[in-house]
Formats: structure tokens, C-alpha cells, sequence
């Protein structure tokens, strides 16, 4: 993040209420160092309405220039802290510090000493790696620090390698054998390499610790920290009733903005699944728990969505796609204004069904343009058996095209035409032989992205018939035939791309997975509008018929 958009998310932070906003590291850069002063300066000195200023706090390494650069920047906050920290594993001391215990235990307490002589009240110790640390030298490092002066002992799971069991222990033991304990706040810090930090924070908390260490969505070194948003309402959720009654200050109503800024700051989106402020967290598509969350929310959902400041677009979060049910399809299409029951919604239902096979999920667009092609269709005179067409730069395009009568016949006729749509409608004309005028055809696009359902619209006239006199000016009205009829256009709905590396070879593999095509396509689609214009000009031509008929017959009645 610059240092702008640092200075942004620390004042979210402060509006969400965090306690203790550790910034930055300053020795890291003069930017870090910059933005972390700035911080101090304006989030650390903003006392909101209740009183409430957070401590702003710098990272350092034990040695002096570092806790130098820290206390630089932090300060001017009105609650400044430095947090500096030394490994006490043994894999960190023999690998990477190359210190002995003694050395390590003396540069910690000389450390501490030395940020607490800068005039830093409040300086916190953490013994990296301390979740393989021998227990010992943990307790005996951890004594040493609360005598030079610490006021809060981190204790880091730096490699996200215990167990919440385990870390829950870890904390319990420190509380038990550390002496002076008493008189500082035991933090837990835990990376979440096998997916446990949220799980190791909760036990932590729960045997004692008093500050957690969490980023907003999680984010951190390799698989991120424990995450603010799932610590944050596991305490609220279940706090009372099973963590001893702990409470946190976090204004829970900004979460869902503090998280979007954080991924839009650092480019780091949050999977669709994440707990908490994932986009599908307060989603549900499947037709079962739709049915469940129309009858009754809390059967679904354990969070009201209003209370991590979630606004949804549709009152029960349900996404429709294939996986939807009845239910749901029929409530969302109630708060459209269709009213559909029975047969008509069996039918809606099972097309909105092929779609969304196709289509991941369907907009209110995608329903509305189902609703219209399924609904209001006219009465099938000829309905479209096969299809086969031709074309190409290499000749003329052919079609061949099964229409099905009214009685079960198959009828198959082909032509050429100027391209797959002109011989396709051609073929049709052989068949039904009746002269008709194509006014206008056109296909759009009525929903978004390259999965949209597309509407193919036909409009025809009927050569020397249907016509009917203006009952103002006398003139003849030919009537028109209109005709729509939907389709997904789905070209290449994924491709996903995968490189491995071979390292003795050099070698990169480029594995392609892609998905092509919906069964529908504009060819069929268009020759479905066509033969659903024919059977709505064909169909009147009978009702006129019809109409007549009766007339004469009640004429001839009265006569
Ligand atoms: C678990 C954690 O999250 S630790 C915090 C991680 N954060 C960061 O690393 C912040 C970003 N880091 C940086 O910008 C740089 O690493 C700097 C500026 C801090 C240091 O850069 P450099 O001085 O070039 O050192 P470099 O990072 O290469 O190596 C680290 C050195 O610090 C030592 N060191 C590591 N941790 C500590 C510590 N807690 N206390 C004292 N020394 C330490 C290492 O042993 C190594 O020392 P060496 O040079 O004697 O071998
Ligand atoms: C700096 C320390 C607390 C750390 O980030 C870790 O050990 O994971
Ligand atoms: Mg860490």
C-alpha cells in the first residue's frame, strides 16, 4: 500500500474501533517510516466520540535502529508503542539469528530497555517463533522482558504449526510459568499455514490471551494471519456461551467496507468463499436452503448480514442458478411481477433450469427474457424437429430443416440461401407454404457478459391476407407477425491456464482446460423465431377462421 492509501484503512480501522493499530515497520523504508508518522500524527491524536483513540504502533527488530526508526514514527500518537521482537526456536537461532540462547535472551532484554528509555511507555515482545520454542526458554526470555520494561508479550505462531489444542496450552503455560505475567497482556499472533489461525486465535483468547493480533480478510506472510472479520464475530456469535463471555469493541457495521478497502488497496481479492466477507458468504444457491431461508432466515444463517454492514440485493441473499429450486425461482419472479403456479411455473422452471446449466446465474434480465419467450408463446402449429445447416467462404449455405405438425408428421424440407439463416428460413417456407414477407429480423444481447442470453426477434407479414381497415382513415392494415425467442450465447465460458514448472529441465507445461458453447445456437434460435412467427400468424389465421364460422352458424341459428 502507499502511504496514502495506508493513512485510508488506518482511519477505517479506527472507525471499526481496533484497539492497536501496528502500522508499519519503519526501518523497513523511509515511505513505511513516513506513513506510519502520518498515522500517528492524524489517526493517533483523533479522539472519537466515546473517547476512543487507538495506540498506533511501529514493528522493530531487536537492535537499536530499528527501534529508533519505530519510536520516529509512532511518537506523535498520543498512545504510541514500539512492538519489537527476536526468534527463540532453535531452528531460528541456530539457522538464521546463528545466536546462542544466552545472547538471544540478553539482546531482548537489552532491547526492551533500551525502546522503554526512548520514553516508550508501552512496548510490546514477541518471541518469534515461539510455537516451537522450548517452554523453558520461552518462560525464561519472557521473565527477562517483563523485567526490562514490556508491557504486552506477543506470543507469535510464527509458522502457523500448532494445533488449537496446543496453542490454547501454550498460552495457559506462559499464563502458569512466566514470572511477572501477571502485570502484562498476553497476545496471541497466528499465521495460518494449516488453515488454523482463526481457530488458534479463539483458543488463545480463550486461556487468557487479552489482545489478538488479526488483519482485515487475513491477509499476510504466505497463507496470512488469523483474519480480523472471523475472530472478530466467532467472539460475537459464540463469545458468551462458550468463551468464558469475551467481548471485543469492534464495530462490527464497518467490517464489510474495511474488507473491501483492504482488497482494494493491496490487490489481494478475498476468494468467493471466505467466512465472513467472502461474495458468496451470505449467498445461497442452492434449492433446499433457498427454500429454508424464504421460510425462515436463521435456518441458514448464523449472522444477520445487517450486522457486518452487508447491504444485499435481494432480502434473502438467493442467487439463482442450477442448483435453485421451485421456491425460490417462484419467489423471485413474484417480486417481478409474475405470479406463475403449477404447469406454467413447471415449465418456466425446467427451462430456467437448461439455462442455467449454461449460465452460471441468472439476473432478474435473464428471467424476464425467459418469461416472455415461455409464457407468451402462441399455440404450436408447427414445432422445429432438426435442424442442419452449411456455410462457409466455400459455397452457398445450405440448409435442412424437420418441422413436426400438429398431428406428429415430419416434414423436411432444404434449400440454399445467402447465408445458414436465409436457407434455414427458406427450407421452412417449402414446408408450410404459406407466403409470407420477412419485415425485420434481429438478434440482441439482454444480458451482460459473454455467457448473455440473446433474443433473436422476427417480425412477418403474410402476403394477400390479414388485413384489417383503419377505423379512421379506411385504409387497409396489413397485420404483422412478431415473434421472439431467447438463447445463451456462451462462446468460451472458462479457460484456465496452469503453468508448472519443471526445474531440471527449465521446462514450462501450459495445460489449457477450456469449455465451449451452449447446445443453442443463433441458427436455431433465429429458425425458432421464425416457425413461432408462423404458428402466431398461422394461429390467428384459425381463430379468425374460427370466429367467422361460429358467426355464420349463430346467423344461421337466428335466421
Ligand atoms: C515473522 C515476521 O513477520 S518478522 C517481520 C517481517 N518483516 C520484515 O521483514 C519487514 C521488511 N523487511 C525489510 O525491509 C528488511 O528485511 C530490513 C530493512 C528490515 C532488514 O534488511 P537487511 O538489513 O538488509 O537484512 P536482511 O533482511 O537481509 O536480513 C535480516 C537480518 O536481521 C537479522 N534478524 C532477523 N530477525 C531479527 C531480530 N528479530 N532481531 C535482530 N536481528 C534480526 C537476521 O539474522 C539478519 O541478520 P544478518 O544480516 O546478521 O544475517
Ligand atoms: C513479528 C512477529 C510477531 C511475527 O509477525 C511472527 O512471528 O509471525
Ligand atoms: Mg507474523
Amino acid at each position: 500500500m502507499t502511504s496514502k492509501e495506508k493513512l485510508d484503512v488506518a482511519r477505517q480501522l479506527a472507525k471499526l474501533g481496533v484497539d492497536i493499530i501496528e502500522a508499519g515497520f519503519p526501518a523497513s523504508s523511509k515511505d513505511d517510516l513516513e506513513a506510519v508518522r502520518m498515522i500517528a500524527k492524524e489517526v493517533g491524536n483523533t479522539i472519537d466520540d466515546d473517547g476512543h483513540v487507538p495506540v498506533i504502533c511501529g514493528l522493530a527488530r531487536c537492535n537499536r535502529s530499528d527501534i529508533d526508526a519505530a519510536w520516529e514514527a509512532v511518537k506523535y500518537a498520543k498512545k504510541p508503542r514500539i512492538h519489537t521482537f527476536i526468534a527463540t526456536s532453535e531452528i531460528h537461532l541456530k539457522y538464521k539469528l546463528r545466536k546462542s540462547r544466552e545472547e538471544v535472551i540478553a539482546i531482548a532484554r537489552e532491547m526492551v530497555s533500551y525502546a522503554r528509555s526512548l520514553g516508550c511507555e508501552d512496548v510490546e515482545f514477541s518471541p518469534e517463533d515461539a510455537g516451537r520454542s522450548d517452554r523453558e526458554f520461552l518462560y525464561q526470555v519472557l521473565g527477562e522482558v517483563i523485567k526490562a520494561g514490556a508491557t504486552t508479550l506477543n506470543i507469535p505462531d510464527t509458522v502457523g504449526y500448532t494445533l488449537p489444542t496446543e496453542f490454547g496450552e501454550l498460552i495457559n503455560d506462559i499464563k502458569s510459568n512466566t514470572p511477572g505475567i501477571e502485570n502484562v497482556i498476553i497476545s496471541t499472533h497466528c499465521q495460518n499455514d494449516l488453515g488454523l489461525s482463526t481457530a488458534n486465535t479463539l483458543a488463545g483468547a480463550y486461556a487468557g490471551a487479552r489482545q489478538v493480533e488479526v488483519t482485515i480478510n487475513g491477509i499476510g506472510e504466505r497463507a496470512g494471519n488469523a483474519s480480523l472479520e472471523e475472530v472478530v464475530m466467532a467472539i460475537q456469535c459464540r463469545g458468551k456461551e462458550l468463551l468464558g463471555g469475551l467481548y471485543t469493541g469492534i464495530n462490527t457495521r464497518h467490517i464489510v467496507m474495511s474488507s473491501k478497502m483492504v482488497a482494494e488497496y493491496t490487490g489481494l481479492h478475498v476468494q468467493p468463499h471466505k467466512a465472513i466477507v467472502g461474495a458468496n458468504a451470505f449467498t445461497h444457491e442452492s434449492g433446499i436452503h433457498q427454500d429454508g431461508m424464504l421460510k425462515f432466515k436463521g435456518t441458514y444463517e448464523i449472522i444477520c448480514p445487517d450486522d457486518i454492514g452487508l447491504s444485499r440485493s435481494n432480502e434473502s441473499g438467493i442467487v439463482l442458478g442450477k442448483l435453485s429450486g421451485r421456491h425460490a425461482l417462484r419467489s423471485r419472479l413474484l417480486e417481478l411481477g409474475y405470479e406463475l403456479d403449477g404447469k406454467e411455473l413447471d415449465d418456466v422452471f425446467w427451462r430456467f433450469k437448461a439455462v442455467a446449466e449454461k449460465k452460471k446465474h441468472l439476473s432478474d434480465g435473464d428471467l424476464e427474457a425467459l418469461i416472455s419467450d415461455e409464457v407468451f408463446q402462441p399455440q404450436v402449429i408447427w414445432s422445429l424437429g432438426d435442424l442442419q445447416v452449411t456455410c462457409g467462404t466455400l459455397g452457398l449455405s445450405t440448409a435442412t430443416v424437420k418441422l413436426i405438425d400438429t398431428d406428429g408428421v415430419e416434414h423436411v424440407g432444404c434449400s440454399v440461401g445467402t447465408g445458414p439463416v436465409d436457407a434455414a428460413y427458406k427450407a421452412i417456407d417449402l414446408i408450410v407454404k404459406v407466403p409470407v414477407t420477412l419485415l425485420e429480423y434481429s438478434m440482441n444481447s439482454v444480458t451482460e457478459g459473454i455467457d448473455a442470453i440473446a433474443s433473436t426477434r422476427v417480425v412477418i407479414r403474410g402476403e394477400n391476407s390479414h388485413t384489417t381497415t383503419h377505423a379512421l382513415t379506411g385504409e387497409t392494415v396489413h397485420r404483422t407477425f412478431r415473434s421472439g425467442t431467447l438463447l445463451l450465447i456462451s462462446t468460451c465460458q472458462s479457460v484456465f491456464l496452469l503453468a508448472l514448472c519443471l526445474p531440471a529441465s527449465n521446462q514450462f507445461i501450459f495445460v489449457f482446460n477450456s469449455g465451449t458453447g451452449a447446445g443453442m445456437d443463433i441458427v436455431v434460435s433465429s429458425v425458432r423465431a421464425y416457425v413461432n412467427a408462423l404458428n402466431k400468424m398461422m394461429g390467428f389465421k384459425t381463430v379468425s377462421a374460427s370466429k367467422v364460422s361460429s358467426q355464420s352458424s349463430l346467423e344461421d341459428k337466428s335466421s
